[in-house]
């Protein structure tokens, strides 16, 4: 069993492959293994979070995830600790392995009730795992309320309840509140789920036991965590030639910001130089506080060989630049207003594909409103499966994709698995962060790396920052993010 961090690299499986994995371990071990081990580990871990547990209420669902929490409970009362096991259904239509995890439960001296404890000092949620077909409703639907209501830690066995494992969709509640201390103790495999949409509130802290089991996984992983970036030394005969040069085209009229909080991230993501287009004819031409920007009339710079930024505050004025960007651009990230103007432009969107197909990298940035409006959907629509809209939008334009939000998925055109950022928080949630990991994931690619990687490595540094940032510090801004520091 370990502890997944954002530190960590994993492949994630869906529910699909988890069951395939699960169907030939299960045969190729004796009955009841998986369960048993899977009872143990959560046990292990209840032990270690709740080692004063007087009480630990583990609620029990209809189906295999309840059979976790029955040997869960004979583990603890077999170790000298309390569990109150309330169970949602009727025993003739437990599973068989669930049954026989419930008879060991009985035999151990578990307490049975109706109603959950009065108090608790851990609560399991054994409710239901990767057979969640439905909202959680009626007992089960009061129960998880109750625990997450409650001071105490809750663990959530495999999967929070009602969470889709593949896509990180809560079934019902999601604006629920998150309990003081909540951990997922999930089994076989990483699932998707639990680290992008509403996934991550929903589980907490993600532990995971493979359950001896990781011979099985011999299945295309469905997703990946990327883990923390190697980053490599600079030499020190290199010069500002060596790592590019970054052009940010946008900031039109009262949205010169914007342009330049792109410019200052990629500058302080190590960028050699950056030039910052402005498309507002009446910008200054310095920007004092930050002198080592260099500022253009947008038109006027020359954007060959050049690593292009297009669209942070481009606003309408973008538009017109787009068709010389999407030709000249040695390498593009395209963000905000240019992603706007691209969705509703056939010639664009038909320009952008030929650039894929000329082999010409570009990333693009949408947060889910952005992605929507270029696949045609609603924002509710890329929501429900991140991971598929992320890859629609890589294979429809020939790029990679970047689709922003809680759990940030990275996609590209090809075969590869895509990637589920495992960094950032809400710290994030402020204006202007979203031009800053444009010009980061620019500097990236001015430093000649892959598209892919590029995004991947931007996305995790540009949460990184905000993870690390001081508690005891101002509010994080963009400005400060840019700079990584705070003011
Ligand atoms: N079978 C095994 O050997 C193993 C199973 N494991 C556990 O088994 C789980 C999967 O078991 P199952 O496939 O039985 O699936 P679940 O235990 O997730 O639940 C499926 C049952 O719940 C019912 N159900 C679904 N949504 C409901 C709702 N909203 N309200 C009421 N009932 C609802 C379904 O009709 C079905 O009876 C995993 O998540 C994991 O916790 C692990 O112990 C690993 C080994
Ligand atoms: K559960």
């Amino acid at each position: 069993m370990h502890r997944i961090t954002s530190a960590s690299a994993a492949d994630l499986f869906d529910i699909a492959a988890t069951r395939r994995i699960e169907q030939a371990a299960a045969s190729a071990l004796p009955p009841h293994t998986l369960m048993q081990r899977a009872g143990l580990a959560a046990a292990r871990l209840a032990m270690a979070l709740a080692p004063h547990a007087r009480t630990i209420w583990i609620a029990c669902g209809p189906g295999n995830n309840g059979g976790d929490g029955f040997e869960a409970a004979a583990q603890l009362r077999h170790r000298g600790f309390f569990p109150v096991v309330t169970f949602v259904d009727d025993e003739g239509r437990l599973p068989a392995d669930a049954k026989a995890s419930l008879q060991r439960a009985r035999d151990a001296g578990v307490t049975f009730a109706s109603a959950p404890p009065s108090s608790f000092e851990l609560a399991m949620d054994a409710l239901l795992g990767i057979g969640s077909t439905r909202p959680p409703s009626g007992a089960m639907a009061e129960w998880l309320a109750r625990m997450h209501a409650s001071a105490s830690p809750v663990l959530s066995i495999d999967v929070p309840s009602g969470l889709d494992a593949d896509t990180g969709m809560r079934a019902s509640n999601p604006n629920q509140a998150p309990a003081s201390v909540r951990a997922t103790l999930t089994f076989l495999t990483l699932k998707p789920g639990l680290f992008t949409a509403q996934g991550r509130d929903a589980a907490g802290t993600v532990w995971f036991d493979d359950l001896g089991c990781s011979a099985f996984a011999q299945e295309r992983p469905t997703a990946r965590l990327a883990g923390a970036p190697d980053i490599q030394p600079r030499t020190h005969a290199s010069h500002k030639g060596s790592y590019g040069d970054v052009a940010v085209i946008g900031g039109a009229s009262g949205m010169a910001g914007a342009a330049l909080l792109a410019g200052s991230a990629a500058l302080h993501a190590g960028a050699g130089r950056v030039f910052v287009g402005l498309l507002d004819p009446r910008a200054a031409p310095v920007d004092t506080s930050q002198p080592e920007l260099m500022l253009r009339d947008a038109h006027a710079l020359d954007l060959a060989g050049m690593t292009v930024v297009c669209g942070c505050g481009g606003g309408d004025a973008v538009r017109e630049l787009l068709p010389r960007v999407l030709s000249t651009a040695a390498a593009l990230v395209l963000d905000a207003d240019a992603l706007n103007a691209i969705a509703v432009d056939p010639s664009l969107q038909a320009q952008l594909v030929a650039r894929g197909q000329a082999g010409a990298p570009t990333v693009l940035t949408p947060h889910p409103l952005e992605a929507a409006r270029l696949l045609g959907d609603t924002t509710g629509g890329v929501q429900a499966n991140r991971l598929a809209a992320a890859r629609a939008l890589a294979s429809r334009f020939g790029v990679v994709t970047v689709l922003k939000g809680s759990g940030t998925v990275i996609a590209d055109a090809g075969d590869e698995p895509p990637v589920i950022n495992s960094t950032g928080n809400a710290r994030l949630a402020t204006a202007g962060t979203g031009d800053v990991l444009a010009g980061m994931i620019g500097a990236a690619l001015a430093m000649r790396r892959p598209a892919f990687e590029a995004a991947c490595e931007a996305v995790w540094q540009h949460g990184r920052i905000a993870d690390l940032w001081p508690a005891d510090a101002a509010p994080l801004t963009a400005g400060s993010l840019a700079r990584r520091a705070p003011d």
